[in-house]
């Protein structure tokens, strides 16, 4: 039998944090990295999530890409499309969390469906269509200086405004606290006045569920990890295999408040390398520090992350392609665990690692599971979301049994 929710991610962490959602949910979870092709086959699965490196690049490609992974879970029976960006809403003004929705809303012939970001159990709630970190703005955030995607404006209802033609409207809370027949009712009439995007104020996972409910006929949905996590439940076993044992290294892309703080923590515990983007022989030098220390020591991290001041402007792709050549190397000389933190970062080490999908296993933090590759040798990957995780994570998660 086909899936019943197919899911696509505009970033690989998002990726691996909604399939966890979903394996918590008891769902059997296949996790595809990249655009799948006409021979790669679905196994059976209650969910399928394609991971996608689609959030930075421009939004024309991302458009292309997402709409093919529509194409392709449609022609394998899977009719329910769940949109998966970030619960920080990441993107710019020229997209590409509208262009997408615009283009994944069309080709389901979907005339409304919902926005919802919120994630309260990384404490992302969206209140009066405003998006909230903790107890700040999304714009009084660490997200307001991210590299990529500076998020300025919480009001969400605006930005995503700014990113498609398609009328933009808030179900408020006070809807939401009067249960899923009232959202479903607002739902109906927003679409029945031509409005496309419905931004749902959601606090706690009981908003979660409500909105899960009435918007259960919709065939695309989009937000964060949460939401998808309340549309269903089933009551599947989840084996998780043994992880590989043997050398690991951690690789830090992420510039994001709790990886710094991560990173600083693992500098303490483990052989580290800064990567810094104006030196020359910048990768040569990384690869020759890995091969002597994954030689001695069987662990190693090699990072680029850094505060706003100590950034290099532009140098995002050439760090990301610095980390990517670090992490084939490091397979090369046999590391068998690698650990990765930021979704961009993710994406390019997946990629240099010719990694195309992984059975989903236990989380080692929430949003953060374990990933077994398919292929020869298994590797286990842990792709961390920039925000996620206890401070110690990076240095457990080597050495986890
Ligand atoms: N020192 C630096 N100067 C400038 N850019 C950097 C630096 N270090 C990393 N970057 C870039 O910042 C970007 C961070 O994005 P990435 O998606 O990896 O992390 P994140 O946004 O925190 O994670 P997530 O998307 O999972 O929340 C990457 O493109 C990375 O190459
Ligand atoms: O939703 C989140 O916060 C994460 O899954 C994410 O998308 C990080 O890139």
């Amino acid at each position: 039998m086909s899936p019943s929710l197919g899911c696509v991610a505009d970033d690989y962490t998002g990726g691996t944090d909604v399939a966890a959602a979903l394996r918590r949910s008891g769902l059997r979870t296949v996790l595809i990295f990249g655009v799948p092709g006409p021979a790669t086959v679905l196994p059976d699965s209650d969910a399928v999530v394609v991971a996608l490196k689609t959030r930075s690049i421009p939004a024309e490609e991302a458009v292309a890409a997402s709409l093919a992974v529509q194409r392709w879970l449609r022609e394998r029976g899977v009719r329910r499309l769940y949109f998966k960006y970030c619960s920080t809403f990441d993107s710019t003004d020229q997209g590409n969390i509208g262009p997408v929705a615009d283009a994944l809303t069309e080709a389901a012939g979907a005339g409304l469906t919902v926005v919802c970001p919120a994630a309260p159990e990384h404490r992302r709630t969206v209140y009066q269509g405003h998006l909230f970190v903790g107890d700040r703005l999304l714009s009084e955030s660490s997200m307001r200086h991210h590299p990529l995607t500076p998020m300025t404006d919480p009001d969400l209802v605006r930005v995503l405004g700014r990113q498609t033609p398609h009328r933009v409207a808030l179900v408020a809370h006070e809807t939401v606290r009067r249960g899923a027949g009232a959202v479903r009712a607002a739902l109906d009439a927003l679409r029945f006045q031509g409005v496309r995007y419905a931004v749902t104020d959601a606090l706690d996972d009981r908003d979660l569920d409500v909105i899960a409910r009435a918007s259960a006929h919709l065939p695309v949905i989009t937000g964060a990890a949460g939401l998808a996590g309340a549309l269903e439940t089933a009551r599947h076993e989840q084996a998780m295999p043994a992880l590989p044992t043997g050398p690991g290294i951690v690789l830090a892309g992420s510039c994001s408040a709790a990886t710094l703080e991560q990173v600083a923590l693992a500098r303490r515990h483990l052989p580290s390398h800064r990567l810094r983007a104006g030196r020359d022989g910048l990768v040569e030098e990384a690869l020759g520090w890995l091969e002597a220390t994954l030689a001695e020591q069987g662990r190693a991290m090699v990072y680029s992350s850094a505060p706003p001041e100590e950034r290099s402007p532009g140098a995002a792709g050439l760090l990301e392609r610095a980390l990517a050549a670090v992490a084939a190397r490091a397979a090369r000389l046999g590391a068998r665990r690698i650990v990765v933190a930021g979704g961009e970062t993710s994406g390019a080490v997946v990629n240099a690692l010719g990694v195309t999908g992984a059975v989903v296993g236990a989380e080692a933090d929430r949003g953060v599971p374990w990933l077994l590759t398919t292929g020869d040798p298994s590797l286990a990957l842990l792709l961390k979301s920039g925000n996620f995780g206890r401070p110690d994570l990076l240095v457990t998660a080597l050495e986890a049994p």
